[in-house]
């Protein structure tokens, strides 16, 4: 099946990204990307026969429709380039993205490093089919049956 693959860069890591997405592009041929506009429109310019969906801006719903997608088991792996130097108007945003894609399981990697080591690993594609569409509802019983 094909993969919906989350890519977003702050501004100042967003050449660093798309000179890696341009190290590791045949690993993409295949799969959807799902960008944060900005991060989308600079993806789309410099590699025009990927299959790039831009949404909103982050600061403008961005970050915050990955997340929805994520909660709906839309994406399989996200590739987010912080940058841990500049305040974010929309942090909130930001964090709740990270905290999704921990809550459900989808691979994500906030740094070039670990987008290598995440893109190199083999098993990438298989691993991030075992874990599509993963429900965090076992792990979480106690939370969903809690008390009121
Ligand atoms: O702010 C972002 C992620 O938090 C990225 O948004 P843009 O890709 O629209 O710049």
């Amino acid at each position: 099946m094909t993969l919906s693959i989350g890519l977003v860069a702050h501004d100042r890591r967003k050449r660093e990204m798309a000179d890696w997405l341009a190290t590791h592009k045949a690993q993409f041929a295949g799969s959807r990307i799902f960008a944060t506009g900005t991060t989308g429109r600079v993806l789309q310019e410099r590699f025009p026969d990927l299959d790039i969906v831009a949404l909103k801006s982050g600061p403008f719903g961005g970050d915050q429709q990955l997340g929805s997608m994520i909660a709906h088991g839309e994406l399989q792996a996200m590739f987010f380039f912080t940058d841990p130097m500049t305040p974010q108007p929309h942090d909130v945003d930001v964090r709740a993205l990270i905290r999704l894609a921990n809550m459900y399981e989808v691979p994500i990697a906030c740094n070039r490093s670990t987008a290598d080591l995440l893109i190199s690993n083999p098993k990438f594609e298989e691993i991030c089919e075992e874990y599509r569409g993963h429900s965090p509802e076992q792990v979480f019983a106690d939370y969903q049956n809690r008390k009121l």
